[in-house]
């Protein structure tokens, strides 16, 4: 049986390529963001994310990561400004992290790794589904927020403790009632660039808006984060740890900021 992606050794990024071309294409995401060479635009807008609580679903591990979903018939929980035009809609939220705190984030910052990064993914409401928007290139819009080692960070303590309850691929439970606005860092001044999904089907259509201030997680939360397993029960023991993808070549684009 052929197995699908992953990030093990004869599954991970570096093999993506062979069942998903555009694995080399010209907008790959994560990228190493270098400050310096971002762009201030005054056009841009500050980012408006407007959340309801009770639009939180559940949670569910993928085998790539965990990911709480959300409600999404309505625009209840949307993301609107930034760089963005129109309505896009929260889908659900995962993250990324590492087997130890130096690494673990997608973005890197000045070739530096944070030990997690938390993606909110939003679809653009002039398509029909998420699904449809994926495959457009301004159907999707990610905001990734870094995490950085420091003290506990209660509200993150919630998704943390549902975990025992998926700790393998394919477990779901319910997870409702969550105000996902408190995982966000005080300032929402941000970068932005034209990019994809960091996972396949890699899609080149994302507008990835990378939060500059990381929130704070603690190194128990982390080894919370690492009980996870990538694989199903029963199927042995494989602690969900290193599910990043390394930063791609930017090949020529913009890289915008809306702080100086
Ligand atoms: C929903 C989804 C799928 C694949 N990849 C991503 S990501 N890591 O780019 O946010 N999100
Ligand atoms: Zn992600």
């Amino acid at each position: 049986m052929s197995h699908g992606w992953g990030y093990g050794a004869d599954n991970g990024p570096d093999t993506w390529e062979e069942g998903y071309p555009i694995a080399t294409g010209p907008r790959q995401s994560p990228i190493n963001i270098v400050p310096r060479d971002a762009v201030y635009d005054p056009a841009l807008k500050p980012l408006k994310l407007t959340y309801d609580p009770s639009d939180a679903k559940g949670i569910l591990n993928n085998g790539h990561s965990f990911q709480v979903d959300f409600v999404d018939d309505t625009d209840s929980s949307t993301l609107t400004g930034g760089p963005i035009s129109g309505v896009y809609r929260l889908k659900q939220f995962h993250c990324h992290w590492g087997s130890s705190d130096d690494q673990g984030s997608e973005h890197t910052v000045n070739g530096v790794r944070f030990p997690c990064e938390l993606h909110l993914v939003h679809w653009n409401t002039k398509y029909p589904s998420f699904g449809d928007a994926a495959k457009e290139p301004d159907g999707l819009a990610v905001v990734g927020v870094f995490l950085r080692i420091g003290a506990a960070n209660p509200r993150l303590q919630r998704v943390l403790d549902s975990f025992e309850s998926i700790k393998n691929k394919g477990k779901q439970s319910g997870f409702g009632d969550f105000d996902t606005r408190t995982l966000l860092p005080p300032s929402l001044e941000y970068w932005t660039y034209d990019g994809s999904l960091t996972t396949p089907p890699l899609l080149e259509s994302v507008t990835w808006i990378v939060l500059k201030q990381p929130i704070s997680v603690s190194p128990a939360q982390m080894e919370m984060f690492r009980s996870l397993q990538f694989c199903a029960e029963g199927e042995g023991v494989w602690d969900m740890v290193d599910n990043f993808r390394p930063p791609q070549p930017l090949k020529g684009r913009l890289l915008r900021a809306n702080f100086k």
